[in-house]
């Protein structure tokens, strides 16, 4: 996994957005550190930098608490990528991303892709409660100094309960389902002005990942920058025609004739 560089400037931007506690920050520890640690409550928002390929990526995690429900647009402010994130053994954090933060993704870019995330599987999906593929996991463990061998890797998996229940106690509230996720993907697509046709198809865009067992993060992030990808040419070839702009002549400008800046 190439390394997070700290000071390259970024090339693009991803922003994670979504209520509090679906798991943003334990993702991006997940897929930047490979561990899901104790996290404490967003505030504000930080960003990660991620080198891939020759290009810069900043991935932004921002706060799910109302408190800071303002700044939300400030960070998607560019953004390329805006990572919806629902934790899918709550139903009502589904419901506050069209409530609450999809108003928020209109300062994105007009060409931004959104992405659904339903966290948390390993509540609900035996598959993901399994731990990545064990030498994937074990290899991981080895980055961070635990060496196990396989079975102590799976078996460090819980094996798949009757009901969320018997895996965590919690009575399951509303879990939401894939189709719940793609039928709010295709109102996002419209609240955009987006044609289903010609937009990215909603099982493309849509994931369910656990951070909490590695389940389907890689793959969420990688997929969303090879889909950035366009953006980041676009951006630099626009960067090389773009007639740089001369403050002194705009600074002329607003003492004279009408302004330029
Ligand atoms: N079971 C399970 N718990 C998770 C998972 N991801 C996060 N959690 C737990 O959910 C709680 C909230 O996780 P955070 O990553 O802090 O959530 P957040 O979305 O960043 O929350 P804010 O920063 O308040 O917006 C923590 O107790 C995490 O350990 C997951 O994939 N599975
Ligand atoms: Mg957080």
């Amino acid at each position: 996994m190439p390394e997070v560089s700290k000071m390259k400037k970024p090339d693009v931007k991803l922003v994670l957005l979504g209520d509090m506690n679906v798991g943003k920050t334990s993702l991006l520890h997940r897929y930047t550190e490979r561990k899901f640690k104790d996290t404490v409550s967003t505030v504000g928002g930080a960003f990660f930098l991620k080198q891939w390929g020759p290009y810069n990526i900043s991935i932004w995690d921002t706060a799910g608490r109302e408190q800071f429900h303002g700044l939300g647009s400030m960070y998607c402010r560019g953004a390329a990528a805006v990572i919806l994130t629902y934790d899918v053994s709550n139903w009502q954090s589904l419901a506050e991303l069209e409530e609450r933060f999809l108003s928020l993704t209109d300062t994105a870019n007009h060409d931004c892709i959104y992405a659904l995330v339903g966290n948390k599987a390993d509540l609900t999906d035996p598959r993901a409660q399994l731990c990545q593929d064990s030498d994937e996991a074990s290899k991981d463990r080895m980055d961070c100094g635990e060496e196990r061998t396989e079975t102590q890797v799976l078996s460090a998996c819980p094996t798949p309960p009757a009901s969320p229940v018997s895996l965590s106690g919690i009575t399951p509230g509303k879990q939401v389902t894939p189709e719940d996720a793609m039928a709010l993907y295709g109102r996002i697509l419209r609240y955009k002005g987006l044609e289903e046709k010609s937009s990215l198809p909603a099982d493309k865009m849509c994931f369910e990942t656990s951070a909490k067992t590695g389940y389907n993060v890689d793959n969420l992030f990688e997929a969303l920058f090879d889909l950035v990808l366009p953006s980041i040419l676009r951006n630099k070839n626009e960067n090389q025609h773009s007639p740089t702009v001369d403050l002194e002549e705009c600074r002329g400008a607003k003492r004279g004739r009408p302004s330029c800046c």
